[in-house]
């Protein structure tokens, strides 16, 4: 079948055509209205991290509950599983060529020298070498409706660090030829690897050779990726319009948090990916480099600054906090404003926000909570889910605001605190209905509709 077929007729809305440094890029096939999903990629494999062992069945990543008890396989006894059909799938798809060696795999002492995350990539390559007869065969087809096929089309990245030979492989089998196999598939791992989450949570690592093969990063992207969770069956990854996409405009992820420093993402991303990014972020950091320290916290310089971004970035928010719609809000930030771009910036102040939220003072909490959002809102594009989560965190600590302590926030009274919440809350829901259901159940859209209730009582 030709490509492009293949691509429609899996519904994507997206088609690939040539990059100037990325070999391809996916376009936009049409319109793309905020908040439709762009793809629908099954995982070709997954695996869970460490510390969501036995709280999660490892084929299809349901929570376990008192409804959903989990069961042991009872060959290695360290794999869970919520229904037979999940244990009967992983069996097939690779767990019977793992199970004898995996306990003594993860004691060994090369495994046990490997951060969390190596580790999971270390299982992933199992998992991938579980079939090496099926790799070698598929070696040189491209066939969009093959995931094999489409992991060994993917561009590699060769890494020294970090690799240790799949446990599938029992040392008669580790020849020369299974040793090259399984380097060439780590070679495709480091950037074409995704970290799988549930309401913004990482809880284990998954292969989406298609996702992979179109999407390029950005760090203004314009689209999200987010997993879904259905009982029996292997997560789906579903990329997400965060605004509105124009038909044949290019259609991008972040591979990495795009609020992290500039210098720590062209770091990562030249080490992890190989390439300098030049989006718009980056090329605006890149202008305004060197950035100055800001004032250290307390000080009135700070608290002046910070009440300029509020404003700059969420308007009047006496009345309503404002939704932004187009990315690059960065691009105008008055340039007293450019020390929140200093590496110490948002780490110190996440940092007050989560202990004045926790511990009080509640006017505190408030305040960088705001000031927070303002950070985000100029960063992030519009609808980044992050946003979304940070509005709601900042709805609840209002709440409890109204509910413990309304004297605390001097000259606030309790309904211009209630009218605060609302719209914290209105944007949390702005935002992330527009990202829309993902993960385990519960979470974010469920808290945003049992505090409008309590709310609407007020
Ligand atoms: C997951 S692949 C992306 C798909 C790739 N365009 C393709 O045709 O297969 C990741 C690789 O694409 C390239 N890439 C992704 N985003 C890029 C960007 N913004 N600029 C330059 N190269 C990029 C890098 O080589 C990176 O290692």
């Amino acid at each position: 079948m030709n490509a492009d077929l293949s691509l429609t007729s899996r519904g994507l809305k997206a088609r690939l055509s040539p990059h100037p440094a990325a070999r391809d890029l996916a376009a936009a096939r049409e319109k793309l209205p905020s908040g439709s999903a762009i793809a629908h990629v099954p995982a070709l494999s997954t695996c869970l991290l460490p510390s969501e062992k036995a709280k999660r069945c490892d084929w299809c990543h349901r929570l376990q509950s008192e409804s959903v008890p989990l069961r042991r396989c009872s060959g290695c006894a360290s794999f869970w599983y919520c229904e037979t059909t999940c244990q009967n799938r992983d069996w097939k798809a690779r767990h019977k060529k793992i199970c004898k060696q995996y306990n003594a795999f993860v004691v060994s002492t090369q495994y046990q020298a490997l951060t969390a995350h190596d580790q999971v990539d270390a299982l992933l390559l199992s998992h991938l070498v579980a079939e090496p007869a099926a790799w070698v065969h598929r070696q040189s087809r491209q066939n969009f409706d093959d995931p094999l096929s489409v992991f060994w089309d993917l561009l590699k990245v060769p890494r020294s660090d970090g690799f240790v030979p799949p446990l599938c492989l029992s040392k008669s089998a580790q020849t020369e030829a299974t040793q090259k196999l399984a380097e060439e598939l780590y070679a495709r791992f480091g950037n074409n690897n995704f970290v799988l989450h549930s309401h913004l949570n990482s809880y284990g690592h998954g292969i989406f050779p298609l996702a992979s093969r179109l999407f390029n990063h950005s760090c203004v992207p314009n689209g999200a990726c987010k997993y879904i969770i259905r009982p029996t069956e292997p997560v789906t990854m579903e990329v997400i319009a965060l605004y509105e996409i124009a038909e044949g405009e290019e259609i991008t992820i972040p591979y990495l948090d795009p609020a992290l420093p500039y210098r720590t993402r062209e770091e990562a991303l030249r080490a992890n990916y190989e390439f300098r990014c030049d989006c718009r972020l980056c090329a605006f950091q890149r202008k305004i480099e060197p950035v100055h320290a800001p004032p250290s916290r307390g000080t009135p310089e700070l608290k002046e600054a910070e009440a300029t971004l509020r404003s700059f970035s969420l308007g009047d928010i006496s009345q309503e906090v404002r939704i932004p719609t187009a990315p690059g809000l960065f691009e105008r930030l008055p340039e007293e404003l450019y020390p929140i771009f200093h590496e110490s910036y948002l780490p110190s102040l996440s940092e007050q926000f989560s202990k004045a939220s926790h511990e009080g003072p509640y006017a505190d909490a408030v305040e960088t909570g705001l000031t927070l959002l303002a950070f985000y809102v100029v960063v992030y594009p519009p609808n980044y889910p992050q946003i979304g989560m940070h509005a709601l965190e900042l709805a609840k600590t209002l709440w409890n605001l109204i509910c413990t302590d309304p004297d605390a926030l001097t000259g606030a009274t309790e309904q211009q605190l209630v009218k605060h919440t609302k719209s914290a809350l209105d944007f949390a829901a702005s935002v992330l209905q527009n990202y829309g259901p993902e993960g385990d159940d519960g979470g974010p859209l469920e808290e945003i509709r049992v505090l409008t209730e309590l709310l609407s009582r007020q």
